[in-house]
């Protein structure tokens, strides 16, 4: 048992498990839930609808067998956040003693406004758990564009030792031990890159988004320092390095979402990660009585309670305060 596999065959378990085949040159089993779309991936080496032009690396092997991380002392979960709880009971009797399960996804799971790594420690009790995050589009890594992310593991040892795991020349993984930190950077970022999109696709300008990056930063700094977050964690590559990213970008889905609800167009029908999460951080927020009215005006607007129009006009009127 010393191969890697990645639970989630979309485009970041694509280009995570081509990133662990070239950093360990072991066996990497990549499997997804839909038999025909793996065996199509298989046949084309490529994975065409979510990352289309990216050829698999030659150890990586396509299954839609989830059987397949029984040969694993090391799995990337790399699904949506709203269903990691699901997949993690279904992986329970299927991993190795002694394997370590990274969670790759970021957001808030609906229900019980839980970060990812706490969905995990409730869903694997006893299981290793570790957490990776940062700036980093799966199209750009699995070109070998120069990431860097961070690997976040409360136990430093472990952290270290996936992050020498992962490593290649191009994608370099930082270490922590600060998970709630790090998982909180990855959530927030995805609602505030809605609202950046919405500033941009209503013609706001460039300086309205920049100020909505630092006064979202701003939201991220309140809601961390209640839930124990270091601010050296907030400030690095999980939290304003994906910030920045995401919130710049049109290569962002959360980004295209709210550019597109910015300018009066339909959302795209799959709803990108912050969408699904904007009420449950807000939620998070609340329970610890932190305001957030950023991501609360992204909240109502992808519920459709609001127009982007409506949220900016009642994020104009708020009263004025100190910046700190
Ligand atoms: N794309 C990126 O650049 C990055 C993404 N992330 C994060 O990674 C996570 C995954 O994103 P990404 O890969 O881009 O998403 P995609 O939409 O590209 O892929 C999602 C994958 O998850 C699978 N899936 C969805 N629901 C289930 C389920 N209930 N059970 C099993 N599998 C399921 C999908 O399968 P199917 O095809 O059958 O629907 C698909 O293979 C998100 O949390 C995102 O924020 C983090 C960093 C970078
Ligand atoms: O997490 C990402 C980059 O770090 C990808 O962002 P989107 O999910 O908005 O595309």
């Amino acid at each position: 048992m010393s191969g890697v596999a990645v639970v989630g065959a979309g485009a970041w378990g694509t280009a995570l498990a081509n990133v662990a085949a070239e950093a360990s040159a072991a066996p990497v089993a990549l499997i997804g839930r839909d038999a025909a779309a793996m065996a199509a991936i298989e046949a084309a080496r490529e994975n065409a609808r979510y990352l289309p032009g990216a050829p698999l690396n030659p150890h990586v092997t396509p299954t839609a067998a989830l059987d397949a991380v029984a040969g694993a002392e090391v799995v990337l979960l790399v699904t949506p956040t709203q269903t990691l709880r699901a997949v993690a009971a279904e992986l329970a009797p299927r991993l190795q003693a002694g394997a370590a399960v990274v969670v790759c996804a970021k957001g808030v799971e609906r229900g019980a406004n839980a970060l990812p790594p706490e969905v995990l420690a409730d869903a694997l009790p006893g299981v290793a758990l570790a957490l990776l995050s940062g700036p980093s589009f799966a199209d750009d890594v699995v070109r070998g564009l120069p990431t860097a992310v961070t690997l976040a593991a409360s136990d430093e040892a472990l952290a270290a030792r996936l992050a020498g795991r992962l490593a290649t020349r191009s994608f370099r993984p930082y270490t922590s031990t600060d998970m709630t930190g790090v998982a909180l950077g990855g959530a927030a970022k995805n609602v505030l890159a809605i609202a950046a999109g919405a500033a941009e696709g209503r013609g706001l300008g460039a300086s309205a988004v920049a100020a909505l990056i630092a006064r979202g930063f701003a939201e991220l700094a309140r809601l961390g320092a209640a839930l124990g977050a270091r601010p050296e964690t907030l400030s690095g590559l999980s939290g304003l390095g994906d910030l920045v990213l995401t919130a710049t970008s049109p290569k962002s889905r959360n980004f295209a979402l709210g550019r597109a609800l910015g300018r009066g167009e339909p959302a795209p029908a799959k709803l990108a990660e912050g969408a699904a999460t904007a009420s449950a951080l807000v939620a998070l927020a609340d329970a610890h009585g932190v305001e957030l009215p950023i991501s609360r005006a992204v909240a109502a607007v992808v519920a459709g309670r609001v127009s982007v129009a409506e949220a900016i006009e009642e994020l104009l009127a708020r009263p004025l305060k100190s910046e700190a």
